[in-house]
């Protein structure tokens, strides 16, 4: 079963279409990323996952149901710019969403659930290499600290879906090239299935599973309302495994290159995306 069913989405705001005839199947577990020009509608279309839009038209299946039409726990977001509150600690961050979750009038959980709820994220924390900043403040932390320290808050409370939005276009190379590992290593033992927009096709193949390409069909002036953008490539990319190389240090070593990563696509002649 499909973790994301898309079927036949548009969005509207006013009279303006904005995206069209959207229709994609999303395997759990899949890691896909969307790419086309500013201002197509990427944002708008992970508004929508997120439950922060409703379509137009169409449906949206999250696990074989309909998926609520707010934001919720299943669903988790890191956006590009730090969305990081400046006046918690990291700990602090990271704790917030689960105990607002577990007690929404105190946002505060004690005893053996809040124990149980620190280790968690101390784990977590450390394995993005924030260990040993549990006491900091947001203002203390580079911006590629402050972004995997978005990721744990997504991730701490174990989201089905978690939605990307630029997460790594404020970072310098070196450390986008890091964050990449980090990312590949999180998605790999959390199975979570992940939806990130990027601007960087490069990054899109080295990450995705899938890359999704949005695109205007129709673009002269008088059309530009009427009309709106639509899924026109929908690519599958397979990963040779390098014998005797771990995946880690192929991600690493790929990260390092200027030119773009070897990888095999197949285009996906789904119906569902076939327009
Ligand atoms: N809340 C809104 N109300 C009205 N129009 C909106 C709203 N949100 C987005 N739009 C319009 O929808 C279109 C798509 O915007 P969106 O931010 O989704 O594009 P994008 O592909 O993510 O762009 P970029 O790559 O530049 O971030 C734009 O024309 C934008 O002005």
């Amino acid at each position: 079963m499909s973790a994301l069913s898309i079927k036949n989405v548009w969005i509207e705001y006013g009279a303006q279409v904005v995206l069209e005839r959207v229709s994609l199947e999303i395997e759990a577990g899949a890691f896909v990323a969307i790419v086309g020009p500013s201002g197509c509608g990427k944002t708008s279309f992970l508004r929508l996952l997120l439950g922060q839009e409703s379509p137009a038209r169409g449906t949206i299946l999250l696990d074989g149901k309909p998926m609520p039409s707010e934001p919720g726990p299943d669903r988790g977001v890191v956006f590009q710019r730090y969305s990081v509150f400046p006046h918690l600690t990291v700990l602090g961050n990271v704790l917030l969403g689960p105990e607002l979750e577990a007690s929404p009038i105190l946002g505060r959980t004690f005893g053996k659930c809040r124990r149980q709820l620190v280790e968690r994220a101390r784990v977590l924390l450390t394995e993005v290499g924030l260990g040993d900043s549990l006491d900091k403040y947001p203002t203390q932390l580079s911006g590629g600290m402050q972004q995997r320290l978005a990721l744990v808050q997504a991730l701490i409370r174990q989201p089905r879906v978690l939605l990307l939005d630029e997460p790594f276009g404020a970072l310098d190379p070196g450390i986008r090239g890091e964050i990449h590992v980090l990312m590949k290593k999180l998605w790999k033992e959390t199975g979570v299935t992940i939806v990130m927009v990027t601007h960087d096709l490069r990054e899109a193949f080295l990450l995705g599973t899938r890359v999704v390409v949005f695109d205007r069909l129709r673009n002269r002036p008088e059309e530009k309302q009427r009309y709106g953008a639509t899924i026109s490539q929908n690519i599958e990319v397979h990963r040779r495994r390098v014998p005797g190389q771990d995946f880690h240090e192929r991600i690493a070593e790929d990260s390092d290159r200027d030119d773009p990563v070897a990888v095999e696509t197949t285009r996906r002649d789904d119906p569902a995306t076939t327009h």
